[in-house]
C-alpha cells in the first residue's frame, strides 16, 4: 500500500507548547517499498512513525494510506518497536503473544493457527513456542514482536528501531533474517533507526532528516545495491562517508 504525507505539521499538546516537533513533512512511499527514516536522537523520526500508524494526528497537513486518509490505528499498519521487555505481554507464551492479535480480531481457531505457525517460521522459532519471554533472549524478542506482527499480515509493516538495544552480531543476523521476510511478503516497509550502517544493510531508500524541532526530510539517498549488501561495493562506502558527514552536521546542531 502506498503511504503519502502532505504538509504534515506536528506538535505535543496541539501546538500549545513549544514548537513544532515537525513541520511540513512531504513523503510518498510506494507500495512495497523497504524506507529507512535516519535522523539524529530526538528529531521526531518516532513521531513520524506513530503519524502513520495512526497513534497520533497531525497538527496541520494529512497522511494518507492507499489512498484514504488515516484516522486512527488499523489492521492494515502492524509496528514493532523498540523496547524489549514492555512490548510482548509477560504472562503469555511466544504463542500466546503472537496470536494475540488474531484473538482480538475473532480470526478462526485454524486460521489464527496456520498464521501464527506461518509467522513463527519465517523468524525461526518454531521450537518455541511454549516459552515465555523471561525464557528468551533480547534478540528472541524482538523476533516474538516481528511474528506477532506477521501474523496479521499488514499490508504496511512500520518498525521503530527494532534491534537498537541488542549486540552487534545480533543485529547484523536479524538484519538478514528481516529482509528475507521482507523479500518472502513483498509488503511496505518503514524503519527508523540512527545507525547509518543498518539503514544502508536494509533499506532501498534513506531519508535523512533535519534535526528538530521543526525537523523535516533533509535528503534522500537511493541505495541501488542488490541483498545482502556488500560492505565493501565502492557504492556503499561512498554511501556511508556522504550519510556519515550529512548526519554529522544535523548531529552537531542538536549540540550547539
Ligand atoms: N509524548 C510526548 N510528549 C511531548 N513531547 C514528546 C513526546 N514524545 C516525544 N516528544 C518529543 O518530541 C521530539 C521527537 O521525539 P521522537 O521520539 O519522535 O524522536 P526520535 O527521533 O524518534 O528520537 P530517538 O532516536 O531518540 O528515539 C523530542 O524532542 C521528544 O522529547
Amino acid at each position: 500500500m502506498t503511504i503519502e504525507m502532505s504538509s504534515v505539521s506536528f506538535a505535543y499538546n496541539g501546538g500549545t507548547k513549544g514548537l513544532p516537533v515537525l513541520a511540513d513533512v512531504d513523503l510518498t512511499v510506494p507500495d512495497g517499498e523497504f524506507l529507512i527514516l535516519l535522523g539524529p536522537s530526538g528529531c521526531g523520526k518516532s513521531t513520524l512513525l506513530k503519524l502513520i500508524a495512526g497513534f497520533d494526528k497531525p497538527t496541520t497537513g494529512e497522511v494518507k494510506v492507499a489512498g484514504k486518509t488515516v484516522t486512527g490505528p488499523g489492521k492494515d499498519r502492524g509496528m514493532v518497536f523498540q523496547d524489549l521487555d514492555s512490548a510482548l505481554f509477560q504472562w503469555l507464551t511466544v504463542r500466546g503473544n503472537v496470536e494475540f492479535g488474531l484473538r482480538m480480531n475473532k480470526v478462526s481457531d485454524a486460521d489464527r493457527k496456520r498464521q501464527a505457525d506461518e509467522a513463527l517460521r519465517m523468524v525461526n522459532l518454531s521450537g518455541h513456542v511454549d516459552k515465555l519471554p523471561d525464557e528468551l533472549s533480547g534478540g528472541m524478542k524482538q523476533r516474538v514482536q516481528i511474528a506477532r506482527m506477521l501474523a496479521m499480515r499488514p499490508e504496511i509493516m512500520l518498525m521503530d528501531e527494532p534491534f537498537a538495544a541488542l549486540d552487534a552480531q545480533t543485529r547484523q543476523m536479524l538484519q538478514t533474517q528481516l529482509v528475507t521476510i521482507w523479500s518472502e511478503v513483498k509488503r511496505t516497509a518503514i524503519y527508523v533507526t540512527h545507525d547509518i550502517r543498518e539503514a544502508l544493510n536494509l533499506g532501498q531508500r534513506v531519508l535523512l532528516m533535519s534535526a528538530g524541532p521543526r525537523a523535516g526530510i533533509k535528503h534522500e539517498y537511493e541505495v541501488p545495491l542488490s541483498y545482502p549488501r556488500d560492505q565493501t561495493d565502492p557504492t556503499y562506502i561512498d554511501l556511508l562517508d556522504k550519510l556519515s558527514k550529512d548526519i554529522e552536521e544535523e548531529v552537531t546542531k542538536v549540540w550547539s
